[in-house]
């Protein structure tokens, strides 16, 4: 036994830290799991408390039926008395429909409470993973934490919920059973009972191994749903590059690992049954031939051995009832680790216990030597000692190269993190002592990438405030440019926009996304590339309605392109710190800078102790000149010849070069 459970822990162990089995959490026991998850069985317990009633109430009526079968069989069908057959007869017709009333019952309300309990765990579970920065999905794979909140979910209810309701009510009958074989004959009870442990020691080492099956079977089938979603989410991509095979094949490789998983699980249960009936046969066996013996002496009726065997015949299925409640255990832990492993990332930042809301601000922006790197890469900081100020109806414009953490600029401004060191300041206050939820009132962040959900167009622009007219709909898409092109859609407003917006083109659902940010009406707005994969012509019909969003707008255009940077707008550069710079300015003990650019400008970058001597100049709030009108929205442009590659971040003449 000792063999086998370490045999289990070990697999499990391997398992769980294989390069392929990342997602694979690590062992619970089921108390642990208990632990976790009883409470959210608060409410509903009435319910599975009734479950157990009307099933152990069922039991009992199978009791007492069969002591009526043996009362019939010694007084009416050995005695040849049809006289004595009624009253009993009708008594036994009543305790099977009481019967079936009450498992009937028993069952409707332990599947009343199991699927309420589900139906909560769920929602906890997803609640807990919005409560993690984005990052978190985007470092696993989608369709692993999919199966984890619909396999996994169940496996765990089918634990915690139904699986307790079964455990009890099936012990209860073994009870109930046992006892009646112990009332009819104590001694040959005794006989038959002593062969029960072999059921327990069989179900035991059965479910040791089941339970390595079930982890394996939960993890491939997190797998094989993974490349679905991807398969099928970047269909044009596998299309236009001809891997329809690939992804095939992909999909194949995993099914066939969890065929093996499956097939590994049926055979455990498979053979589980036929061994657990051998046992049973054993102990039938013995019954009838010491029956026949204790018949023969006169110490046994027939009856009475018909409702021994009877009792014996419904105590063994209860009993391998409960050996199979273990292998249901097992699956269901395997679950368990796997919710259990999501429950317990903590989010990145929480709200300080004396956060107060924001208000409608003004959008004075300010980061403060802010430095900062992402958990697990404190090597490789991506941000270090960054200034800069944007003023409320500013357009401030921040290049640079990719990886040099403009994007990131984003996720601290919203607090998905907190900066490791400095301050991110909206007007005036820190950021983190602010709630989070008022903080995003303030800002909103266009993405690189546009995020539309498969509802209607009208869905997608109110996203951000649910409650908001038609009326004020409608304004948000003309200033948007929206509502000509949804006079053209078979539904206008209502027209569904597909699967991630993908009905509509690159810039509709750009625009789309701008009508959404216009009616949020925050005064913070962070465009980060809002021209990520539209053409020229497009980019152009997108620039009118960006120009209309921004004005009045504190607005942080992250950007690659400055020929999309609007006139009047101020212009910073970043880029990511080269390993010798880092370390020489470590050894300096400079802090490394983010240098403002002005349109009334510095000269070009510098380079050595001339810039080591700038970021202390320039470390702290920036001085920045105010723009006196909101800036002017642009129009569609005048198509540009092709430019010559740009150096990344090479500084325009009067610009500054804000590098670290
Ligand atoms: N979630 C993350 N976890 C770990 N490192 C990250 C994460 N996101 C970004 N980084 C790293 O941080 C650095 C800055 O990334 P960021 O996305 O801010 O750059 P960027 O300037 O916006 O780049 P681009 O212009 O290509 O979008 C990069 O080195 C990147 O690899």
């Amino acid at each position: 036994m000792l063999t086998v459970h370490r045999e289990s822990r070990r697999l499990s162990r391997r398992l769980s830290f294989s390069a392929s089995g990342r997602e694979l959490a690590p062992a619970v026991t089921l108390r642990r799991t208990f632990r976790e998850f009883w409470p959210d069985t608060r409410g509903l317990r009435p319910l599975f408390a009734a479950g157990v009633v009307f099933a152990v109430l069922a039991a009992l009526c199978e009791v007492a039926a069969i002591r009526l079968f043996g009362h019939i069989t010694d007084e009416v069908l050995t005695t040849r008395n049809l006289e004595a057959f009624w009253v009993p007869a009708f008594s036994w017709l009543g305790l099977a429909t009481v019967a079936g009333a009450a498992s009937f019952a028993g069952a409707y309300i332990t599947a009343l409470g199991a699927e309420r309990f589900l139906l909560r765990l769920r929602d906890r579970v997803f609640g807990h993973l919005q409560t993690l920065a984005p990052d978190y999905a985007e470092k696993r794979r989608l369709g692993d934490l999919m199966a984890r909140l619909t396999d996994d979910v169940e496996a765990i209810e089918e634990l915690v919920g139904s699986g307790l309701v079964k455990a009890i009510t099936t012990a209860a009958s073994v009870v109930f059973f046992a006892g009646a074989a112990f009332l009819v004959r104590w001694d040959l009870a005794l006989v038959t009972l002593a062969l029960i442990p072999a059921f327990l020691v069989v179900s035991k080492l059965f479910a040791a191994r089941f339970r390595v099956a079930a982890a394996r079977e939960r993890h491939s089938n997190g797998a094989m749903n993974s490349v679905l979603e991807e398969g099928l989410a970047n269909q044009p991509l596998v299309q236009a590059y001809n891997r329809q095979r690939d992804e095939a094949r992909r999909l194949h490789r995993e099914g066939r690992t969890w065929l093996r998983a499956n097939l590994s699980q049926a055979w455990l249960s498979g053979l589980y049954g036929p061994v657990v009936q051998v046992i049973e046969t054993v102990c039938l066996i013995i019954v009838l031939g010491v029956g026949a013996w204790e018949i023969a002496a006169g110490r046994l009726t027939i009856g009475g051995l018909l409702a021994f065997a009877a009792y014996l015949a419904l105590l063994y299925p209860a009993v391998q009832g409960l050996g199979e409640l273990a292998l249901t255990v097992s699956e269901a832990a395997a679950g368990s680790d796997r919710i259990i492993e999501v429950l317990r990332a903590r989010p990145a930042v929480t709200d300080a216990p004396a956060a107060v809301a924001a208000g409608q601000g003004r959008g004075r922006v300010e980061f403060d030597r802010v430095g900062f790197a992402y958990p697990g890469r404190a090597s490789r900081p991506a941000l270090h000692e960054v200034s800069f100020v944007a003023e409320p109806g500013e357009v401030l414009v921040i290049t640079g190269p990719s990886g040099a953490g403009k994007s990131t600029l984003a996720k601290l401004l919203l607090r998905f993190y907190d900066p490791d060191e400095g301050r991110v300041l909206l007007d005036g206050a820190d950021v983190r002592g602010l709630t989070r939820e008022s903080l995003r009132e303030n800002v909103t962040v266009l993405h690189q990438e546009t995020m539309l959900f498969s509802g209607s167009v009208r869905d997608n622009i109110a996203y951000g405030r649910p409650a908001a007219s038609m009326e004020e709909i409608i304004r948000a898409a003309e200033t948007a440019g929206v509502h000509d092109f949804v006079q053209d859609l078979p539904r206008g407003y209502d027209t569904p926009v597909g699967q991630r917006g993908r009905l509509l083109s690159g810039g509709q659902r750009q625009r789309v996304a701008i009508a959404r940010a216009v009616l949020r009406d925050a005064p913070v707005l962070v465009l980060d590339e809002p021209m990520t994969g539209l053409d020229e012509e497009t980019a152009a019909q997108v620039m009118a309605p960006l120009g209309r969003l921004m004005t009045g707008r504190t607005t942080i255009l992250i950007t690659h392109d400055l020929r999309q940077v609007p006139s009047g707008a101020r212009v910073i550069g970043l880029r990511p710190v080269p390993r010798h710079e880092r370390i020489r300015l470590k050894r300096a003990g400079v802090p490394r800078l983010a240098r403002d650019r002005t349109g009334a400008g510095h000269g070009a970058s510098r380079t050595g102790r001339q810039e080591a001597a700038h970021a202390v100049r320039s470390s702290g709030p920036v001085p920045v000149p105010l723009p006196r009108e909101p800036p002017e929205p642009r129009g569609p442009r005048e198509p540009r010849e092709p430019r010559e590659p740009r150096e990344p971040l090479v500084p325009e003449p009067g610009g500054v070069d804000a590098g670290p």
